[in-house]
C-alpha cells in the first residue's frame, strides 16, 4: 500500500509549520509593542498580518523574521528556537533561508539592478555560472532586463521595488518577510508587485509573511491574521 503512505506525507507537508510564535511580548521601553502575539505559517502558505497602525504588525515580522528578540514568549523556525540561537546562527539563517522585502526597495544605491540581484546568492556562495542564470531568469521573469545595468535611481520605483522582490527570493529561501511591500507604489506598480512576489514564492514554494494594512492586497493571502494592541484579535 504504497499510495496511501505518499499521499499521507504529501498531506502533512502542505500543514508543516515552518514558523511560529507563541505568546510573544515586545516592549521598546515603557511602550508595548507585542502582549502575547502568536501566529503559524504552513509551509508554502501566505499569511497576512493586517491591523491599524501601531497595532505590532511590523514588530511582530522582525521576531519572525530573528531581526528582533522578542522579551517573552517563543519563536520557531523548523521546530528550532529563534531566541535559542546564537547571532551568529541566526545570521546563518537568515541569509540561508530568509527573505526581505520592505516598503522602500532599499537596494544598494552603488550598484545595479543586476548586482543587487546577485548579492544574495553571492553571500550564499553559488558559482559565477549559476548565479548569472539566475540573475538573467529573475530579470525577465520581473520584466526589469532591459533596466537590469542601471542603478537605483535611474529605474523607476515599481521597477526597483520588482529588483527588489528578485533579490529577496534570488536564493530561494523558505521564508519571505515583506513589510508593506507596496506601500510606496501607486496600484499599478503595487498591483504588479504584489502578483510579482506571490508567484515567485509559489513556485519557489516560499512561504510568506506579508505586513499590509490593505484589506484588499491581505484577501490575496491564504490566511489573514488582525492584530491589535499587540496581539491577534479575537485572542484576548
Ligand atoms: N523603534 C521603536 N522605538 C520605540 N517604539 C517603537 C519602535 N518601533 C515601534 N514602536 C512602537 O511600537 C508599537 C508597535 O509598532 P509597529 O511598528 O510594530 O506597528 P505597526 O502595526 O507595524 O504600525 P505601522 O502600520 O504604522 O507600521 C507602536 O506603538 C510604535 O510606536
Amino acid at each position: 500500500m504504497v499510495l496511501p503512505v505518499v499521499l499521507s506525507v504529501i498531506v502533512d507537508r502542505k500543514w508543516y509549520v515552518v514558523l511560529s510564535a507563541r505568546d510573544v511580548g515586545l516592549a521598546y521601553g515603557k511602550t508595548v509593542a507585542l502582549a502575547g502575539a502568536s501566529v503559524t505559517v504552513a509551509e508554502g502558505s501566505v499569511v497576512a498580518l493586517i491591523g491599524a497602525s501601531g497595532s505590532g504588525k511590523s514588530s511582530l515580522l522582525y521576531c519572525l523574521a530573528g531581526l528582533l528578540t522578542p522579551d517573552t514568549g517563543e519563536i520557531r523556525f523548523d521546530g528550532v528556537l529563534l531566541n535559542g540561537l546564537s547571532e551568529d546562527d541566526r545570521s546563518d539563517l537568515r541569509r540561508k533561508d530568509f527573505g526581505f522585502v520592505f516598503q522602500f526597495a532599499e537596494l544598494v544605491p552603488e550598484l545595479t539592478l543586476r548586482q543587487n540581484i546577485a548579492l544574495p546568492l553571492e553571500l550564499n556562495r553559488w558559482r559565477r555560472s549559476a548565479r548569472k542564470q539566475r540573475v538573467d531568469e529573475l530579470l525577465e521573469q520581473l520584466d526589469i532586463h532591459q533596466q537590469a545595468d542601471r542603478r537605483p535611481v535611474q529605474v523607476s520605483g515599481g521597477q526597483a521595488q520588482r529588483a527588489a522582490v528578485a533579490r529577496a527570493i534570488a536564493h530561494r529561501p523558505r521564508m519571505l518577510f515583506a513589510d508593506e511591500p507596496t506601500g510606496a507604489l501607486d496600484s499599478v506598480n503595487g498591483a504588479i508587485v504584489l502578483e510579482s512576489l506571490l508567484q515567485l514564492a509559489k513556485v519557489n514554494r516560499t512561504s510568506v509573511v506579508l505586513v499590509t494594512h490593505d484589506r484588499a492586497i491581505a484577501r490575496r493571502a491564504d490566511e489573514v491574521v488582525e492584530m491589535r494592541d499587540g496581539r491577534m484579535v479575537g485572542s484576548e
